[in-house]
Parts: C-alpha cells; sequence; structure tokens
C-alpha cells in the first residue's frame, strides 16, 4: 500500500511522528495496514514500544489519540459519538479524551488580538485579566472589560491551530482513501467520507464567527424567555480567530455539588435545561451539541446559562420527521415505532440479517414493554438503540448520533442535579404538540400546498388513466409483459450453441456419408463425383463451424 508520494514527503516529519506513536503503543500492525511502516524502523517497534500489557486496546487508542494532539483528540471526541460504529469499550474511553492543555502565554494573545482586531489590546480593552478562565486545545478563554465598560470573555484561537489541522487532515484523508482501496474494513465503512464529515464539524469549530453566528440563533430563538440565558456577541470585536462574548457570571453546574447549594433550586435548573434542549431539538431542529456541566450554569433566578457554541447539532426536515416518529413512539409507549423511525433513519448494510435485526428489535420491545414511561431511561434506551444499530452495522447519520450523544449527556447532568427527572416524561407535551401541528388544518394544508403540484397532475391524469385500465381488464385484453434483460442474453448464447450443434452433425454427416460413396461412381453435375461434392460441402461447413467458435471466443 502507497501512500501520495507529494504528500508523503511534504508532511514526513508528522507522519513519522504518528506512525511512531501507533508502534509505541503497540498498534504497529495498524501502522503498517495504514502504509506508514516505513516511516519506523523494524528496531523501533520493540525498542520504543511503550505497550503495556496491562491496558486494554480502547485505552491504547486513547493515548494514542491524546499523544496526537488536537485534531485526534477532536477526532476521538467525534468517534465517540459514533456508538453505531464503535463498540461500547471504545465509545467509553473515548468520552474520556480531555481536551485541558497548558494555557499559551499572554504576549502571543496580544499579538493575535492586534492582528485579528487591528489595534493595540489596550486600545480596546481597559482591563484584561492575562490568567486564562479556561484552556483548551483550539482556545482559550480570558476575562476583559471593553472601553465601553462592558464586562466580556474573550475567546483566542491557539496559534498554530490552523495549520496542525491542515497537516493532519490531509494526512487523514491520505489514510482513508488507502482504506478505502485496500483496508479489511472497506466493506462496511467509507473512511474518506468520515474524513470529510469529520473536516466539516472541526473547521466549524475553529471558525469563531460561525460561533458568534449559533450564539446568535439560539438568543433570537429564546428571546423573551426567563428561564434560559445565551450570552450577546459583540460583533465588533469578533473575527473567525478572536470571538468577544457577553461575560455572564453563573454557578457552574458542575460546581452545584451540595443538594441545596447557592441558593439555587436544582430541580428547576434540571427541568428548564430539559425543556429548553428539547424544545431546539424538536421544536427549532437546532441544538447546543455539547450540554456537558462545564458549559451549562445556573444564573439568579434559576436561569440556565449556555456557552460554548461550538458544535451544534441541526436536524432537516426528514431527520426531524423521523426524531418526531421517534418521539411520538415514545409518548405512545409503542417501542415498534420507535424502531421502525430508527430503521427508517439508518443505512442498512446490503447484506443485512434481517431476521436476526427483527428479533433485536423484538427483543427492545420487550425489555421496555413493561416499563412505566416515567422510569425509562433515555440514556439507556438510546444506547440500547445504538447497540443494535452497531450490532447489525447500520450506518445513522452523524447528525443523529450527535442528537443520541447530546441526549445522553443531557440526561446525565439533568438526573445529577434531580434523580426524579425523567426526559421522556418531559417530552411528552412536545409529542403532543407535535402531533397537533402535523394535523392541525394549517399543518395539513401546508402539507397539502407542498405537494399541490404532484397531486395536480395525479388527479387530472388519475381518471383517465384508471379508466382506460378498467376498461382493458374488462376486455380480458390486460397483458404483462416482464423483461429481463439476462434472459434475452442467455437465449441469444443457446441459439448459439444449436446452430454450432447442428453445423457439427451436419459435418459429421457429410463425412461419414462422403465416405460411403467414394468409388461408387455416382456423380451430380457436370460429371462432380457425389462423394468429391459431399467433401467439399462439409469443408464449407466446418470452415463455417471454426468461425463460428472463433467469433464466440471459445475456441
Ligand atoms: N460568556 C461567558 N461568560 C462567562 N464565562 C465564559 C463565557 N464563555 C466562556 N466562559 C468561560 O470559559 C470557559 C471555556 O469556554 P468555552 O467552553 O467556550 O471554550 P472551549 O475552548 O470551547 O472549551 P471546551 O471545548 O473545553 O468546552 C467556560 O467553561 C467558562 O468558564
Amino acid at each position: 500500500m502507497q501512500l501520495h508520494l507529494r504528500k508523503r514527503y511534504k508532511h514526513f516529519s508528522r507522519y513519522r511522528e504518528i506512525a511512531n506513536v501507533l508502534v509505541r503503543h503497540g498498534f504497529g500492525y495498524l501502522a503498517q495496514q495504514f502504509g506508514l511502516a516505513e516511516f519506523t524502523g523494524p528496531r523501533r517497534e520493540h525498542a520504543g514500544s511503550r505497550e503495556q500489557p496491562s491496558l486494554s486496546p480502547a485505552e491504547r487508542v486513547r493515548l494514542v489519540l491524546e499523544e496526537l494532539g488536537p485534531t485526534f483528540i477532536k477526532l476521538g471526541q467525534v468517534l465517540s459519538t459514533r456508538a453505531d460504529l464503535l463498540a461500547p469499550e471504545y465509545i467509553r474511553e473515548l468520552e474520556k479524551l480531555q481536551d485541558r492543555v497548558p494555557p499559551f502565554p499572554f504576549a502571543q494573545v496580544r499579538e493575535r488580538i492586534q492582528m485579528e482586531l487591528g489595534q493595540p489590546l489596550e486600545e480596546i480593552f481597559t482591563s484584561f485579566d492575562p490568567v486564562p478562565l479556561a484552556a483548551a486545545s483550539i482556545g482559550q478563554v480570558h476575562r476583559a472589560t471593553l472601553a465601553g465598560g462592558q464586562e466580556v470573555a474573550v475567546k483566542v484561537e491557539r496559534p498554530g491551530t490552523e495549520k496542525t489541522l491542515s497537516t493532519d487532515i490531509e494526512i487523514l484523508y491520505d489514510v482513508a482513501r488507502l482504506v478505502d482501496r485496500h483496508g479489511p474494513w472497506r466493506e462496511f465503512y467509507r473512511w474518506e467520507e468520515m474524513v470529510e464529515e469529520f473536516e466539516r464539524t472541526v473547521r466549524e469549530e475553529i471558525d469563531f464567527v460561525r460561533e458568534g453566528r449559533h450564539a446568535d440563533t439560539f438568543r433570537h430563538q429564546f428571546a423573551g424567555d426567563p428561564t434560559v440565558y445565551f450570552p450577546a456577541v459583540h460583533w465588533d470585536y469578533t473575527t473567525s480567530k478572536v470571538l468577544t462574548l457577553e461575560y455572564v457570571e453563573g454557578v457552574k453546574l458542575n460546581a452545584l455539588a451540595e443538594p441545596a447549594g447557592q441558593g439555587i433550586d436544582r430541580r428547576l435548573v434540571a427541568r428548564r435545561l430539559t425543556d429548553a434542549l428539547l424544545k431546539q431539538i424538536l421544536l427549532h431542529g437546532f441544538f447546543h451539541g455539547d450540554p456537558h456541566p462545564g458549559n451549562l450554569a445556573a444564573l439568579s433566578g434559576d436561569r440556565v446559562l449556555f456557552m460554548d457554541f461550538g458544535i451544534v447539532g441541526r436536524l432537516d426536515e426528514n431527520l426531524q420527521e423521523q426524531i418526531g416518529n421517534l418521539v411520538l413512539g415514545l409518548v405512545r409507549r409503542s417501542t415498534p415505532q420507535v424502531l421502525r423511525a430508527v430503521e427508517s433513519l439508518g443505512v442498512l448494510p446490503p447484506h443485512v440479517d434481517r431476521e436476526m435485526l427483527h428479533r433485536d428489535i423484538d427483543a427492545l420491545r420487550e425489555k421496555y414493554y413493561e416499563v412505566p414511561l416515567g422510569e425509562i431511561s433515555l440514556a439507556e434506551s438510546m444506547s440500547d438503540v445504538m447497540t443494535v444499530a452497531f450490532r447489525h452495522r447500520i450506518r445513522v447519520p452523524a447528525q443523529f448520533t450527535l442528537l443520541v450523544k447530546t441526549l445522553v449527556t443531557l440526561d446525565g447532568v439533568a438526573v445529577q442535579l434531580d434523580p426524579g427527572l425523567s426526559i421522556i416524561e418531559l417530552a411528552r407535551p412536545f409529542g403532543r404538540r407535535l402531533l397537533a401541528r402535523r394535523f392541525s388544518p394549517e399543518g395539513l394544508q401546508r402539507l397539502i400546498v407542498e405537494h399541490l403540484e404532484d397531486y395536480h397532475h395525479l388527479f387530472t391524469h388519475l381518471p383517465r388513466r384508471l379508466d382506460r385500465v378498467l376498461d382493458q381488464a374488462g376486455r380480458g385484453e390486460i397483458r404483462i409483459k416482464t423483461v429481463n434483460p439476462e434472459m434475452s442474453r442467455i437465449a441469444g448464447r443457446l441459439n448459439a450453441m444449436v446452430n454450432r450443434l447442428v453445423l457439427g452433425i451436419l459435418l459429421g454427416s457429410l463425412i461419414v456419408g462422403s465416405s460411403l460413396l467414394v468409388g461408387r461412381g455416382y456423380t451430380v453435375f457436370w460429371g462432380l463425383p457425389l462423394a468429391e461434392a459431399g467433401f467439399t460441402a462439409g469443408g464449407f461447413t466446418a470452415l463455417a463451424l471454426i468461425i463460428s467458435i472463433l467469433r464466440s471466443r471459445r475456441f
């Protein structure tokens, strides 16, 4: 297997780094399969190998990704949402991937701000805390005050992020194409497509203008809602590499340790958070894709603050409809309906064992049949569904897996705040609303208007066509013609074979017949002996037979 030559030399040192990390953690065979073996010496595998027999393969995968830096950490985090692709032990390990890194120096923050905003830091801000509030691999957040007096949180991109990302993504593409062509898993996964999807996600995440727009969208959708809050964006001080947000002080949900701590009603916060996310998912089709407790805080009056809008999920109408069916299924407690919706969401592999799939689906139905709605854990039921998808290699859309991951994260956060909370119970009114919306006069009208042209065509032509068909049926004149292109090819071949057989028999008879007539003195026209005439005819027949065989390329 050969990697693309030009790229190989352009990114030589990075390739070598990746190969060595793989080998060090006992994945030398993978380096080989990914075409990276040439970047490591054969001895290194043993000399540098840090493989610890006590660590499971999943743990070692996590260590590899952590060691390879931001792109691979992100890759691992994205993969941790793909319960349809990876076994549960890998998902659990990848979920642990930490994006905490040492902050980059304040001098670089200052330089970046001046370069991006075109003014020295001191002219824009009256105060700027050089110690970041948080530092991640893509950026770090500083607290500051604008010249106008507004308190802000400034997120600055880590220098070199773009370059490292581009190199790593080029390498990932290169390896993916190679694996698609020769790898052992090419039947099941389209690796290049997966890298494309990943690239789209991370590029979106490192573009702070997009993140700002996401924040604005949420702010707009929840304008006037006193239960949740989304910080405002200071667009004059925002570029793709610097994001300036209104600073909002709250109690992070991961710091809400005491049941009655900090005068906050944990149950109310849990309920409001769940409600807001369900609204985003089921009504707006646009949701916060990373609601972990570090990205959420409680404000006074138990208002929920959302932060970090780098990862958002979008549900197109079709997906929203299927998810709507899923929720309706949950509300009606009809597991078959839930599973039908999931089945129609996914891409079934060509050789799926349908019988086994249905057996698994039945087992799920039985598992949840007797359980009261309020006691069903959303996280558990979703992961059960994803396990079935994984077992049968059903590929589900990335947006759906992000949704599942979001719901599972929400389940964790909300249940920790209020162990008695049931997301499924809270989804019930949305289910009703969805039903009402779908079957309301406006909903039906919208449906009809959307399909008006199709219906118009159908209704204007249908009576005439129906009339003609019924008329023919009445006269017993309906003929059904089946065309099988394979059939006519086989028939053609058979014809040729029979012709050759007939020629062969004719040739045999001519030779035998003519031999019997030799020396008998029988003649045909112009005194030509009959036996010779027979042999001549045999010669021509033999020639025709040879030509026919040669033309059929079956000599
Ligand atoms: N508007 C804000 N007001 C107050 N603090 C904020 C605000 N935005 C971000 N922060 C603080 O900065 C931290 C990191 O912000 P954010 O999550 O956006 O950065 P990140 O680099 O994407 O981090 P991660 O990927 O780990 O979530 C938050 O956890 C919070 O403490």
